[in-house]
């Protein structure tokens, strides 16, 4: 439960490539208070919370288990932006915020061509921009308020985004009766 918090869980996810890891730097960077970007596909990586690599789709098979079991402490303490492309593996206790970022399937084939994607792996995350596939995730495993969908296509997305999702931790904090004021 979020009372129990002293600080939000925020989850920002989306479809590879949509800005999740540049929303959640700036969000650190302008936020009232200290947050901690957790980049879960880099901590399943440097932890080893993996069984195996699928070398044909270029991606690991998380330990779900294992990745709950680090992340439970820094959720039930709060202060985190969860990072990852998909929402569904977390509790829904632990969310506070779940925002879902959106960007063109074109502009998003450009940044993952860049990123140096196989072309499947373009193709099938494109395809899952366009089936809205992280959105539908996201909605069926937490309450529709608290769920949020952003456009990511531009810095005047990146900046309003952040800014929106600032202003929302403040009402946070006022609603748990933490001033703003510091
Ligand atoms: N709103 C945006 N406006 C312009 N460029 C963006 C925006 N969001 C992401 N990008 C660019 O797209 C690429 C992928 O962004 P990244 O944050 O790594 O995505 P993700 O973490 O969702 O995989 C980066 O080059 C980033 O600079």
């Amino acid at each position: 439960m979020s009372d129990e918090r002293s600080a939000p869980v925020i989850i920002i996810t989306g479809t590879p490539g949509t800005g999740k890891s540049t929303h959640a730097q700036l969000l650190v960077d302008e936020s009232p208070i200290p947050l901690q970007h957790i980049n879960v596909g880099d901590w399943v990586k440097e932890k080893g919370l993996y069984e195996a690599y699928d070398e044909e789709w270029q991606s690991y098979t998380v330990d779900e288990d294992r990745l709950l079991d680090e992340l439970e402490p820094l959720a039930s303490t709060g202060g985190i932006i969860l990072d990852w492309h998909t929402s569904e593996v977390f509790p829904e206790r632990w969310a506070d915020l779940v925002v879902v970022l959106r960007c063109n399937h074109t502009l998003l084939w450009d940044r993952l061509e860049k990123r140096g994607y196989s072309l499947k792996k373009i193709q099938e995350n494109n395809e899952a921009e366009i089936m809205e596939v992280v959105l539908d995730e996201a909605r069926s495993s937490y309450p529709a308020e608290i769920v949020v969908e952003l456009r990511s296509e531009s810095t005047e997305d990146l900046e309003s985004n952040v800014a929106r999702i600032v202003q929302w931790i403040e009402a946070w904090r006022r609603d748990h009766g933490q001033s703003t004021e510091t």
